[in-house]
């Protein structure tokens, strides 16, 4: 079979991570990545990946600052299958008649909207029916999160409605020099936040409302869910529903793990690339049950969660992999994914 050749187009947060993720693949192949940066953000990239630019005035800065390019973004896209466009918000879905020109197959990132592909992709969720489509969306980082979580729960038809509240980290780390808040909480101008409405992109039939705010801090997103349940349930069943994701880890306040800090730490310390976490990290011993109420929070690493569904949409579209059992598989073995950090999840529940 032969290997799905990606293009990344925007190497920031996401495209870098995306980028690094496609290499790990043993069904992709990396044609390079396209940006209009020529400083560190792009430099270290050039000596292991094609770098292309995606404008004529970047080819020139490029040039100027030393880094090899390798030719234009149009060239970038005649030699590929299928590009992932993770340039910054709005300019992405700008991008999208120059990929359907050069006759490619394309994926988006949740800052532009459901109606830019039609469809919003979430792998766990609706893998199938991205199956041989032109495009997709995958949702963004809270929305992702939301669906997992969520998700999981409705399948195991514990899940009635679900009301949360999520803390939102001011900006991403590399970039808090220019802006951010400081030393106060934002909450957002309307009740429901866009998460929930955007959930629903992905489960249509999901009763759920989020209040969102924005926190003085940039370590991860986190979220505290209130969940009605479809009848009385026990912790252990909420617990056993939750694990059934493969994509869901377990953190615990008895094992120190007290704090969103804490857990970024932890992924350093297990050698993970940036410190990511492609998983969402619920705190395992303060999930309660009480009757059919079931409460719990998770933390949200931002910049990484997206990344494996990302692998899963290419293969979706490429539609070769034909069930998102085995494309989930595949990513989740690549990228060395794990629902316990710690310890032997068997042993944990
Ligand atoms: N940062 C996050 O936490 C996060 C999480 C999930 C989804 N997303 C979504 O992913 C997408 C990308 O976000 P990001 O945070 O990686 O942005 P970013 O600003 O970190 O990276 C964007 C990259 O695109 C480059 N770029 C700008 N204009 C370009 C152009 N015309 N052509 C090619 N490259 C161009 C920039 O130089 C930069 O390297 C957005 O839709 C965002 O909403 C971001």
């Amino acid at each position: 079979m032969s290997r799905i050749r990606v293009a990344v187009n925007g190497y920031g947060v996401i495209g870098k991570r995306v980028a690094d993720a496609v290499l790990l693949q043993p069904d992709m192949e990396l044609a390079g990545t396209a940006d209009i940066t020529s400083d560190w953000r792009i430099a270290p990239a050039a000596c292991r990946i094609p770098i292309y630019a995606a404008t004529d005035e970047a080819q020139h800065t490029m040039l100027a600052s030393g880094i090899p390019v390798q030719g234009s973004l149009d060239e970038l896209l005649d030699s590929s299958d299928i590009v992932v466009d993770s340039t910054p918000k709005h300019v992405a879905a700008k991008n999208i008649e120059r990929y359907r020109s050069a006759g490619l197959k394309f994926v988006l990132q949740g800052g532009e909207s459901h109606q830019t592909t039609g469809h919003s992709f979430v792998a766990e969720a609706n893998y199938q029916s991205a199956l041989g489509r032109e495009s997709t969306r995958v949702v963004s980082c809270n929305t992702t999160s939301i669906v997992r979580v969520l998700g999981a729960l409705d399948n195991a038809n514990l899940l009635q409605k679900a009301r949360g509240v999520l803390f939102r980290r001011a900006t991403d780390p590399w970039e808090s020099h220019l802006g951010g808040i400081m030393n106060t909480v934002v909450p957002e101008d309307k009740i429901p936040s866009h998460q929930g409405p955007d959930a629903q992109t992905v489960m249509p039939d999901l009763d759920i409302i989020t209040i969102a705010a924005k926190s003085s801090h940039t370590q991860t997103h986190n979220h505290y869910w209130t969940l009605h349940l479809t009848r009385e349930a026990s912790t252990t069943e909420v617990l056993q529903a939750l694990q059934k994701d493969s994509r869901i880890a377990f953190i615990r306040m008895s094992d120190g793990l007290s704090a969103l800090n804490s857990t970024v730490e932890l992924m350093r310390d297990i050698g993970r690339p940036r410190g990511d976490m492609w998983e969402v990290a619920i705190w395992e011993d303060l999930v309660t049950v009480n009757g059919n109420e079931a409460y719990l929070t998770y933390q949200v690493c931002n910049e990484a969660i997206v990344v494996p569904d990302t692998i899963d949409a290419i293969r979706a579209l490429d539609g070769r992999v034909e069930d998102a059992e085995s494309s989930i598989r595949i990513t989740d073995q690549s990228l060395g994914m794990r629902q316990d950090f710690l310890r032997n999840r068997d042993a944990a529940l």
